[in-house]
């Protein structure tokens, strides 16, 4: 299986709709060289962008949506489009991802679970997502996270429990934080006997320069491919068997011993 991670540069000097041209056409041009391609979180408006969450927040079937929808279809591609700042008519704002099928059908949203900022920012202007998601696909099972759950182990346990094989991960990761962006997703790899795919922004938004170094790593924790700090289109080919392979011959995972009593006192 080809899968191509789209590290997008977001920067203040692009606009929302110039970028979600730019970004459609480089899905389009994936066309025949990958099976999967996956783009960062909040791209369209910079994942530390706060200000602009509220002014740029779409509709699930709303600009993105019909961009992305189009893009995976004449691409011929699964695309996890990445997330936007999903507007509920009912409720509040979501950061929302969204998984296209190659025929430009949505085959599954995700409403992040945990969301980043402590006192302000996203954890103040977004609601969380309570659903987790997972999307099959003929080759793998995709488990579904988005950048600061990452931090959240028992999040990627319920997926693997629900089937997942491949972990998906879009992010927006500062640099400030990069050791733990390549740290957690080799554990996240390791813990689960999974495939990890993190695919993070590059160029500065809101004062905050992104990390990059999207990355993906096999069930074993090797990592397969790593971009640098810019914009980069990573594609890396990896065999969806290897979990199965991985599980069989390493079978730590039925070693886990759940519902332990708390300590007495
Ligand atoms: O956990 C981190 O260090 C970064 C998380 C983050 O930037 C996000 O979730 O948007």
């Amino acid at each position: 299986m080809r899968s191509s991670l789209i590290q997008i540069a977001v920067n203040e000097d692009e606009s929302v709709q110039e970028r979600r041209r730019r970004v459609a056409s480089l899905v389009r041009e994936r066309a025949g060289a990958a099976d999967l391609v996956v783009l960062p979180e909040l791209w369209t408006t910079g994942a530390f962008a706060y200000e602009r969450f509220g002014s740029e927040a779409e509709p699930l079937d709303g600009p993105t949506y019909e961009a992305m929808a189009k893009a995976a279809s004449d691409a011929g591609v699964w695309l996890h489009a990445g997330s936007i700042p999903e507007r509920d008519p009912d409720g509040p704002l979501y950061n929302t991802s969204l998984v296209f099928s190659p025929s430009g059908d949505l085959a599954a949203a995700y409403r992040k679970i945990h969301r980043f900022g402590f006192d302000k920012g996203e954890a103040v202007m977004m609601g969380a997502g309570e659903e987790l998601v997972t999307v099959r696909l003929p080759e793998t099972v995709l488990g579904l996270g988005t950048c600061y759950d990452l931090r959240f182990p028992e999040l990627f346990r319920g997926l693997v429990d629900a089937g997942a094989e491949t972990l998906v991960l879009p992010a927006g990761w500062p640099e400030r934080r990069r050791e733990h962006w390549t740290l957690l997703a080799r554990a996240r790899a390791v813990e689960n006997q999974a495939f990890v795919l993190a695919c993070g922004t590059a160029g500065t938004h809101a004062r905050v320069p992104q990390a990059g170094h999207s990355i993906v790593v096999d069930p074993w924790g090797q990592v397969l491919a790593e971009a640098g700090p810019d914009e980069e289109v990573l594609t890396v080919e990896f065999e969806p068997g290897q979990v199965a392979q991985t599980r069989e011959l390493f079978p730590a995972l039925k070693d886990r011993m759940l519902g332990l009593a708390p300590p007495r006192r």
